[in-house]
Order: C-alpha cells, then sequence, then structure tokens
C-alpha cells in the first residue's frame, strides 16, 4: 500500500476512534464494556459493537442520546426498554442490560443486546444475485414466529422494514428497534383516535412499509398495520427492490392506487382528511395490479417463488387487502399452505410473558415527566452497572409476576403501600418492596 494512503488511513481510523470515544462515553460502565466500533445509527440512535469485558461476549450497545429531551424520545426508549426486557425469543433481539449517564441534554440511555452481524436491508442488496428461495422462505418464517410472539400479546411492532431485521451468519433473523412497539387491543381505540391526526399517524412505520390505515390516516390501528409491512418485506427480498417505493405521503398514495388498484368503497368512506379522499378520488379506478407481473417486473433474477404459484399469489393478496379488518392475521398467515408449504413445521411456542404486556399498556398515555420518571426507574444508573458487576451481588427482580393472578396480587398490595413512587401506582410495581434504589431488571440476574 502507497506510504500516502497508509497516512491517510491512519488519519481515518483515528478520526473513527475518536468518534466512538465521543459517542460511547460509558462513565463506570466503561470498566463492564468496550466500544470496539460504531455499526449502525437511526434516527434515534447509534450503535457500537463491544466487547463485555468479563465474560468477552461481543455485544451491541445502542445509545439513545438525549432520551429524557423530549417526549417523542422518552416514550421511544421507555417502549423499547419495556418490550425487550422480559423477552426472550429465538427471533426478536435479545436485551442483556441498560444503563444510563448523565448528558449535556438530560439522561443518556444505553441498552446492551446480543451483537447480530448483519441486517436484512444488507443482505438483500449486498448481492448483485437476488435471495435464494430457501432464504426467503426462512427469513419470512422466522419474522412470522418472532411477529405471533408479539401478536399474540397485543403487540403491534409499527416499524418492520428489512433494517431492522438482523440476521447471523447462520441465518437466524431476530425483530429489533421497538421504538413504535405498541400495546394495541379493543380497549386501544381511544389512543387511537387520539392519534388520529395527521402528524401522528405520519410518522409511524417507514414510507415504503406503511399500511393505508396509516398514510390514509384511518382510525383503526392494530397489529394488522405488521402484516401489510411482512408483505412489502416479502416482496422486496423476491425482487431486490422495494415493492411500493413511496418518498412522500401523496406519492406513496399513488404507488398504492397503482400498483394494488383502489381501495373498497367503504374504506374509501372511512377517511376523515378531505385531501388525502380527494386525492384518491381523483386517482380515478384502475385495474387491479396482477401479482404475478407485480412481484416479477422488477426481479432481477429468474426464480419461481411467485409465478404460477397460486399459494404464494393468494398469501400476497390476502397480506395486502386495504382494509385492515380483512388483512390476514398472524395466525392464519402461519396457517396458510404457502407457510405450511415452505417453512418446517414449528413446534407451538410459549406465550410472552404477561409482564410485557402489563408495562406497556400505560407507555402511551404518560406525560412527559412520568415517561422520565419511569424511563430513570427502569434503567438502573452507570455507576450500579459497574458496582453490581464487581461486587456480584444478585439483582432484585421484583417485576417478575409469572400470571395476570400474581400480578393483580402484587397490584393491591402496591396500592395498599404506603410507598409511593410519585405515580398512580398501576405503573411501576417493582419498586414496591425492592431494596434497591433503581429497579433491577430480572434478565441482570445472574
Ligand atoms: N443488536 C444489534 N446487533 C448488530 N447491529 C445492530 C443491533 N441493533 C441495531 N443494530 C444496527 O444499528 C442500526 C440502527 O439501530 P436501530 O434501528 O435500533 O436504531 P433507530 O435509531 O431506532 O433506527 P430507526 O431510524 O430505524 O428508527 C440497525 O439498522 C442495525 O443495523
Amino acid at each position: 500500500m502507497p506510504a500516502k494512503k497508509e497516512g491517510f488511513n491512519r488519519v481515518l481510523d483515528g478520526l473513527k476512534k475518536r468518534q466512538l470515544q465521543h459517542d460511547f462515553k460509558l462513565e463506570r460502565a466503561a470498566e463492564t464494556y468496550e466500544p470496539i466500533q460504531n455499526i449502525g445509527s437511526g434516527a434515534f440512535g447509534i450503535v457500537c459493537e463491544a466487547v463485555e469485558t468479563s465474560s468477552n461476549d461481543k455485544v451491541a450497545i445502542k445509545k439513545v442520546a438525549h432520551a429524557s429531551a423530549t417526549p417523542t424520545l422518552a416514550r421511544r426508549t421507555l417502549r423499547e426498554i419495556r418490550v425487550l426486557r422480559y423477552i426472550d425469543h429465538p427471533n426478536i433481539v435479545t436485551l442483556r442490560d441498560i444503563f444510563r449517564t448523565q448528558g449535556p441534554l438530560g439522561i443518556d440511555v444505553f441498552l446492551v443486546m446480543d451483537l447480530m452481524q448483519n441486517n436484512l436491508h444488507h443482505i438483500i442488496y449486498g448481492n448483485e444475485e437476488p435471495l435464494d428461495e430457501y432464504y426467503i422462505n426462512k427469513f419470512l418464517g422466522q419474522l412470522l414466529r418472532g411477529l405471533e410472539y408479539l401478536h399474540v400479546a397485543s403487540i403491534a411492532h409499527r416499524d418492520l422494514k428489512p433494517s431492522n431485521l438482523l440476521v447471523n451468519q447462520d441465518g437466524t433473523l431476530r425483530i429489533a428497534d421497538f421504538g413504535m412497539a405498541k400495546f394495541t387491543d379493543n380497549s386501544s381505540r381511544k389512543h387511537d383516535d387520539e392519534e388520529h391526526c395527521y402528524y401522528m399517524t405520519q410518522h409511524v412505520a417507514t414510507l415504503p412499509y406503511r399500511a393505508p390505515e396509516l398514510l390514509f390516516v384511518l382510525p383503526e390501528h392494530s397489529t394488522a398495520v405488521d402484516m401489510w409491512a411482512v408483505g412489502c418485506i416479502f416482496g422486496e427480498m423476491v425482487i431486490r427492490n422495494e415493492l411500493l417505493p413511496g418518498r412522500s405521503v401523496p406519492g406513496q398514495i399513488k404507488i398504492l392506487l397503482t400498483v394494488l388498484g383502489h381501495p373498497p368503497q367503504h374504506v374509501i368512506d372511512e377517511i376523515r382528511c378531505e385531501r388525502t379522499r380527494k386525492l384518491i378520488q381523483d386517482y380515478g379506478t384502475k385495474a387491479d395490479g396482477e401479482w404475478d407481473d407485480i412481484m416479477h417486473c422488477k426481479a432481477r433474477g429468474a426464480d419461481q417463488i411467485v409465478r404460477g404459484n397460486c399459494d404464494t399469489i393468494d398469501f400476497v393478496k390476502q397480506l395486502f387487502q386495504y382494509d385492515a379488518t380483512k388483512r390476514i392475521n398472524i395466525q392464519d398467515a402461519l396457517r396458510h399452505p404457502y407457510i405450511q408449504r415452505v417453512t418446517p413445521q414449528m413446534a407451538a411456542q410459549k406465550k410472552c410473558p404477561f409482564r410485557v404486556k402489563r408495562d406497556m399498556m400505560h407507555v402511551e398515555d404518560l406525560s412527559h415527566q412520568d415517561l422520565i420518571k419511569l424511563m430513570t426507574q427502569d434503567v438502573r444508573s452507570a455507576e450500579n452497572t459497574y458496582n453490581e458487576m464487581h461486587s456480584g451481588g444478585s439483582f432484585w427482580s421484583a417485576g417478575d409476576f409469572q400470571s395476570e393472578r400474581s400480578y393483580e396480587i402484587q397490584k393491591a398490595k402496591y396500592e395498599t403501600s404506603s410507598h409511593t413512587n410519585g405515580l398512580d401506582g398501576q405503573h411501576e410495581l417493582g419498586y414496591v418492596s425492592g431494596g434497591h434504589q433503581w429497579r433491577i431488571p430480572s434478565y441482570c440476574a445472574a
């Protein structure tokens, strides 16, 4: 290598190292984790590869800078913590630890996860060749299994896209980035109505994966938004291109109309936004797209996943129903002949712990102040990360209620307890009986 280039690379390496040190000032937790290199960033977080010094395990640390500064950041962070902290599923990213430091603009939160080698976006586009059919089906099957675990607990991810699906060399896929995750059931209709405004809805889900009920600002949002995204991701794996590649809201709506045809009249009738309804009506009636062609028109290589395969086409059609109530749900998707044909029979999986659902129920209602309070309680300080690692102390895990019944008992105890955390009693049960200042999550237990 010429000397000039070597020198230049050294300078670049030095700059990267300094940036890493600047981004990941871990305070006392630096004795527990050693950052190695930056590996990714999104709109809300930066992620580095690091080593856990005691075990030599490689981990990924996601930093959400000044997580307490705005309600949006605080809510995103709390959602991610509360979904991930009790979950142990082969197709959902594993959260190992959480700690915080005090940054100049509020609390910086660090989520320590198992390190994954890649994400599906890089897998799809990192190769000239389209993805092998075997891998498409393997990834699809794992995505559906991870979603089943969440959807059965009425938790919608709401930001599924290839870059949020992490993949290891052995083909394991794990769903990541739960900043938009939300508990959705019939009682959440209230929130949906509150969210029924242009601003809120247009910040859920990345445009090319955004379901029509979000795009058209319809009142009903459920786990069905994820099923639409599954269709988009499946299509993207097949054609090696975004299936519905809009770059603006009107542009995205026009792409839907062009590719998928006109929404049924009852869906249009539900649209309250005059501008959106007019846009759809003015666009006129288009013929429904033929999935055979849609999935193949941009495909660079030959594959037979879609063409001529009736069960594949039926599966795709059911994912792309404009009407969310008619869209295939996760359980029917797993039972669909296409999935049955291409994915191995899978054993029944265990249920998502009730406490995840319980923790997620109230997040959407909280004020900025309450969000900060809960986030602070859920996350230990970097100081404690170091102390607990080195004292070998056992971590209290009072939040580990195994069932709805034990939750109710603890809740009753809490509500009659004189010990209060300043909230309304429903929100932070783990605070009741622990002697510790911070609520230490169960997964930290040795
Ligand atoms: N556990 C992990 N192992 C390896 N890489 C990861 C891990 N978690 C996240 N990443 C990488 O970091 C990137 C950014 O992470 P993430 O999507 O969680 O951030 P974000 O700011 O919430 O993103 P977005 O803009 O999509 O909301 C991901 O696309 C992924 O490539």
